[in-house]
């Protein structure tokens, strides 16, 4: 149980709705146990012969009124107790998202998406059953249980009662034993699930590739297998709850068989009344459902308990990459940029990314990076906003290092256009406001003449309104990454970065948008990172990386000259473009 202590502060919170709506359910079960007493009292005057037409009326009526108060309480427990758990559900969903927003990016490169689904959907809906059903059939299992032995007892016969009660400790074991085993193969099919999904997931986000690469059938079979090992999973709970019900008829059958054997008995030798033998089998049954109720809830709690472990598991991670204490927003930034000795290698990976990796940016220049796939260039900018952090050397900007800069400042202050060019499933206006909050159309049309997009997007029936992605119009690998070109620009931050965001663009538009680029550029930083020699041959400074470490440095002209990598980049380049234009 102790793993349910991250919840007290709701419980404590919500104990009005909890006692409340015990309190209702109390009043059900009171009013459930009065049943009994009603058919005992009937029964009598029937078998002695006293019942009248008023005594019928009367007892009818007792029944429509006890009727109309279970409805009328059990209406209110559910809205107190199951209304509680679907608001822990609500606000502990709430603080798993957040949290996992929170957390850093390697985080997701060790964590499957479908697991965290899991997470977010299974194991939030077991903590709810546990602390909603789970208190109900709790409370309804102690008292029903009490009053109605007591009842029992008190009012019929206590022998009786101890012989009818026999099998019932039995079924309460028996549910518990069975629910261990339900609960492990409950598990099993979660994991099978999670997997399911996790294969559904990818292949969807990856149909254009298995199309083209005609896998079709290939990812069918293999669907098909995890389904099946899903269906097995399923049959063996479904082979476990077939023996379950009928064990627990047969159980308490014993128990009616019992009474009735014994019970009658009395009757027959004038030790009971009639109306006590019906009373006794009411209660009787009355008391089948908490005896169930007990082997259940033990399961719902333990498996509340599982599934709460593992969200705390979650809610445990420290996000790796936060705020220093002494961290501060900086004043009249400039977007001065220093590498200092860098040497960064990514978590699980045994070769350095980037290697004694220095590099200046002064505020208002341009730098221009290039090199094979694989040398580096994104670590540059994975570094540089914090993604990761380094253990050697130093990044700063405006001389403070970057660690003891508040990160909210630090993100905002960068327009970052990264190389896939994501875009999220609403309007395209929304798409390129993404990082600001108020914001005016005017801005949004601006900064997409800038990108070059403008015109692209008016075309659309819908225009800047136009649904983007799964919901509606998919946009070519050129218009999306113009989209995020103009998605960081509208925040106008004072570090500009492109990561090989204009690969998807052909020369002459890139041209265009570079042009477009020069006066948002001026007085800001700049960062291009490209394989293509024409993005980046009017910066101000380029710097050519192989392996992680800087092999060559200078302006165009100057590593032209010095016919190096960048030469022979060059060169290749020239070829391609005389191939393409012959
Ligand atoms: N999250 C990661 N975990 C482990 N290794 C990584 C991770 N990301 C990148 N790497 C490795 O670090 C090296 C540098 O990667 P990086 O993405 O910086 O290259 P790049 O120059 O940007 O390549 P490209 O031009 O293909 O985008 C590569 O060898 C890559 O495999």
């Amino acid at each position: 149980m102790k793993h349910f202590k991250r919840l007290k502060d709701f419980l404590i919170k919500n104990k009005w709705s909890y006692i409340l709506g015990v309190l209702w359910l109390l009043i059900v079960d009171v009013l459930q146990l009065l049943v009994p007493e009603v058919l005992r009292r009937f029964t009598d005057d029937v078998s002695s012969g006293h019942l009248t037409r008023e005594g019928l009326l009367r007892y009818g009526l007792y029944i429509i009124a006890i009727g109309i108060g279970i409805a009328f309480f059990r209406f209110l427990w559910r809205m107190y107790i199951i209304g509680v758990s679907r608001r822990l559900e609500y606000e502990l969903r709430n603080k798993l998202f957040t949290h996992l927003q929170s957390l850093s990016t390697n985080y997701y490169n060790t964590h499957k998406t479908g697991d965290l689904m899991a997470h977010a959907t299974n194991d939030i809906n077991a903590i709810r059953m546990a602390l909603g059903p789970g208190v109900v059939m709790m409370t309804d299992a102690i008292f029903m249980t009490a009053i109605a032995i007591s009842m029992m007892s008190t009012t019929t016969d206590l022998r009786l009662t101890f012989f009818a009660l026999i099998p019932l400790p039995f079924l309460a074991y028996a549910i518990g034993k069975f629910g261990k085993k339900i609960n492990a193969r409950f598990k099993s099919v979660q994991e099978a699930f999670s997997a399911l999904t996790d294969t559904v997931q990818e292949n969807f986000a990856g149909i254009r590739v298995i199309k083209s690469f005609v896998q079709e059938e290939a990812e069918v079979k293999k669907f098909s297998d995890k389904n099946r090992f899903l269906f097995n999973k399923n049959m063996t709970l479904v082979k476990l709850f077939g023996m379950f019900h009928p064990f627990i008829q047969l159980m308490a059958s014993l128990s009616f068989l019992i009474a009735i054997f014994y019970g009658s008995t009395l009757v027959i030798y004038g030790q009971i009344s009639l109306g006590d033998f019906v009373a006794f089998n009411s209660y009787l049954s009355l008391l089948v459902w908490p005896m169930m109720a007990i082997g259940w809830v033990i399961n719902m709690l333990q498996r509340g308990a599982a599934s709460m472990e593992r969200i705390n598991n979650i809610l445990d991670v420290e996000p790796e990459i936060v705020d220093a204490p002494d961290a501060i927003d900086l004043d009249n930034f400039k977007g001065d940029i220093v590498f200092d000795n860098v040497t960064f290698k990514y978590p699980n990976s045994d070769y350095n990314a980037l290697e004694n990796f220095s590099v200046y940016i002064p505020s208002g220049s341009s730098l221009g990076i290039i090199g094979k796939t694989g040398s580096g260039k994104t670590t540059i900018i994975n570094l540089l906003l914090r993604l990761y952090d380094i253990e050697e050397g130093t990044i700063s900007l405006d001389n403070h290092n970057i660690d003891k800069i508040k990160l909210k400042f630090l993100r905002d202050n960068i327009g970052y256009v990264d190389q896939d060019s994501f875009l999220f499933s609403t309007t395209i206006a929304e798409n390129i406001a993404f990082g600001v909050d108020n914001f005016s159309m005017d801005e949004v049309e601006n900064v997409a003449r800038i990108a070059e997009v403008h015109e692209n997007i008016i075309d659309f029936t819908n225009g800047y309104e136009t649904f983007v992605g799964e919901r509606g119009v998919t946009l070519s690998g050129g218009q999306k990454q113009r989209t995020s070109i103009a998605r960081a620009l509208i925040k106008k931050p004072q570090i500009l970065i492109f990561d090989d965001s204009l690969s998807a663009v052909d020369t002459d538009t890139e041209e265009k948008i570079l042009q477009g680029l020069k006066d948002e550029m001026k007085n800001k930083t700049t960062i291009l990172i490209a394989h293509r020699i024409s993005t980046i041959k009017d910066c101000n400074e380029i710097i050519v990386l192989d392996e992680g470490k800087i092999v060559e440095k200078g302006n165009h002209l100057q590593l032209l000259q010095s016919k190096g990598l960048y030469y022979e980049f060059y060169q290749k380049q020239l070829l391609e473009e005389k191939i393409y234009n012959e």
